[in-house]
């Protein structure tokens, strides 16, 4: 048994652990993954008080319940569809054709050991805390406590058969916590930018909050969505003035646009479910890519234009079903 950062490790690791924690939350891509990839089989089977940074999330792996049974309402065995035709990342019925045969081939390779990790951010108190709080705990809490840092919700999903793990990172929008939670930002797979749909400031500043995330991120690999908050508080008439601009923002970052209200829970479940949809076919498609090219001995390409949806899914055509 060995202590590591606090972690207290022990060898003889069950064989899914590895991959599953190797995405586990770090700063900057550190810790965790280091101690994972260095072969010699860890388990974690306690923390006795890991690196606490002003900022760093609260949560210890014990309380994340890390292998948790995936929920019966988290069960996707359709492809969810999107908000708006016009701003939509695709806009096909069903998941894509490859995607499809894979999994019920069984041939999704590591994708349902990982865990993907989608950064949320956005101004202050435009309701990020408030949306996953919704999603991952049905809860709303009408006052306002800024985030400090950054905070992180894991949601386990079974998509097409297939387990699937999303880790939801709630970062601070207050300009004294950002560069905190801006260390968090790298080796996200979803970008999700929350504007408050009553504050058109929120909405113009989405595009620096999407440079500042992409500074950490390749574009080619992340799919964006921009979401509209705190729909509860406007008039329809309001309303369609507001989505009306957020559209147009929307196509402009080449983002997926939504808009619910964590007040009500308009939207919130359907459009988690999407991106949880969406993360995992760019990942099966990734996997596919990758295995084939791999099986042909030829280049492997790095980069999938598959993994950006955005308008281009279309692109290829299916080389197994139809
Ligand atoms: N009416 C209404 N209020 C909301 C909604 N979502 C959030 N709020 C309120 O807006 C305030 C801010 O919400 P938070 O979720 O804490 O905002 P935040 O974006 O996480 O803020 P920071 O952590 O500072 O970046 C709180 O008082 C919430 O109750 C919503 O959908 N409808
Ligand atoms: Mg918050």
């Amino acid at each position: 048994m060995s202590h590591v950062l606090g972690l207290e490790l022990r060898r003889e690791a069950p064989p899914l652990l590895g991959p599953l924690l190797s995405s586990f939350p770090h700063p900057a891509g550190s810790w965790p993954s280091q101690i994972l990839r260095s072969n010699h089989g860890f388990s974690i089977t306690s923390l006795t008080g890991p690196p606490r940074l002003l900022g760093a999330p609260s949560k210890t792996a014990g309380e994340m319940n890390i292998l948790a049974p995936v929920r019966r309402d988290r069960v996707l065995a359709e492809l969810p569809q999107c908000l708006r035709k016009e701003a939509a990342l695709h806009v096909h019925k069903d998941f894509h054709p490859r995607v499809t045969c894979a999994c019920q081939e069984h041939r999704t390779g590591t994708v349902g050991f990982k865990i993907s990790k989608v950064i949320v951010v956005g101004d202050l108190s435009v309701g990020k805390t408030c949306l996953i709080n919704r999603f991952c705990k049905d809860t709303f809490d009408k006052n306002y406590k800024a985030t400090i840092g950054v905070d992180f919700e894991m949601e386990r999903f079974e998509v097409l058969g297939v387990p699937f793990s999303l880790q939801l990172w709630d970062t601070a929008g207050q300009e004294r916590f950002k560069c905190i939670a801006s260390t968090y930002y790298r080796g996200a797979q979803a970008i999700i930018i929350v504007f408050n749909l009553n504050d058109v400031a929120s909405l113009e500043h989405t595009r620096q909050w999407l440079a500042d995330a992409l500074k950490e991120n390749d574009p080619a690999n992340v799919l964006l969505f921009l979401v509209g908050s705190k729909k509860d508080l406007s008039t329809p008439a309001q309303y369609v003035l507001m989505e009306k601009d957020a559209l147009k923002v929307a196509q402009e970052l080449k983002a997926e646009y939504w808009a619910v209200s964590s007040l009500t829970g308009e939207n919130v479940r359907e459009f988690f479910f999407r991106v949880a949809a969406l993360t995992f076919e760019a990942n099966v498609l990734a996997e596919l890519e990758k295995s084939g090219a791999r099986r042909i001995g030829d280049v492997v390409r790095i980069h999938s234009d598959d993994s950006n949806l955005y308008l281009t899914a279309s692109k290829k055509k299916p080389t197994c079903c139809p």
